[in-house]
């Protein structure tokens, strides 16, 4: 087993501990550098977060114009569509913080030239970090195939090393999708899974057993730490400790 892992009853108390560590991982990069950059998790299981970063305690608490939200992976749909990554965390956060309009960074995955939309993409992170781009919190899910951000198994995104964003085209998926790559998770300052459901139990304790065939056991930051807030439906399978 690796990594620093933690189990909950349900994707309720998961949620409510990682908008605790959001905020005080916001709080530690600001003192530091005056600024948190944080990268977001698509999917379903960080609503709730995304939620409860909007409401009290953590509205109010937390320094909107100092926080830079950027996107881990984006599905190339538009931006209002049901399936859009943007448009989840715009219901769930953006709509109910006065976060800066320049401070959402959202991954243009629109269009029909998707390499282009990725080059873009680089080039504003290089635009923003210079020659280092280095997220202080990356957020992450998991999907029941080992997938994380869009580095689906067996997609050439995976060997993506040179760019920080790639064009992934998952055969499982309808759509492709833009992804940030590993060169870009493995140097952020921390880490942090979010896994909710029994779905993900089987390849859950495959990948912290380390399987490097699904793509989430091979997010390490080389010089950060890394997180896993499990819920107990997804934990259901790992082996008991001691
Ligand atoms: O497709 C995606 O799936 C993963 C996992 O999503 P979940 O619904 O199982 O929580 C997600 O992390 C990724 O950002 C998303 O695009």
């Amino acid at each position: 087993m690796r990594g620093a892992i933690t189990v909950f009853p349900d994707l309720e108390s998961l949620s409510l501990e990682a908008a605790q560590l959001f905020e005080e991982a916001a709080h530690a990069a600001i003192a530091l550098h005056s600024r948190f950059c944080v990268s977001l998790a698509g999917g379903s299981t960080p609503r709730r977060l995304y939620q409860l970063l909007a409401t009290e305690p953590h509205r109010s608490k937390l320094p909107w114009n100092q926080i830079h939200l950027f996107w881990g992976d984006e599905r190339c749909v538009p931006p209002d569509d049901p399936q859009s990554n943007y448009r989840m965390v715009k219901e769930a956060l953006l709509d109910h913080v006065a976060i800066p309009t320049a401070n959402v960074h959202a991954m243009p995955a629109v269009g029909d030239d998707l390499e282009e939309a990725a080059r873009l993409y680089t080039a504003h992170l290089s635009d923003f970090f210079g020659g280092d781009i280095r997220l202080d919190l990356a957020l992450l899910g998991m999907g029941a195939d080992g997938h994380t951000a869009s580095l689906f198994p067996g997609d050439a995104a995976l060997t993506v090393d040179e760019r920080p964003v790639a064009v992934a085209r998952p055969a499982s998926q309808p759509t492709a999708r833009l992804t940030l790559t590993y060169p870009v998770f493995n140097r952020s300052r921390q880490v942090l899974f979010l896994v909710a459901g029994a779905d993900k139990a089987e390849i859950l304790t495959r990948v912290l057993a380390g399987d490097t065939a699904y793509p989430s056991a091979l997010i390490e930051p080389s010089e950060g730490e890394r997180f896993w807030m499990l819920d107990q439906a997804a934990a259901s399978k790992l082996p008991l400790p001691g």
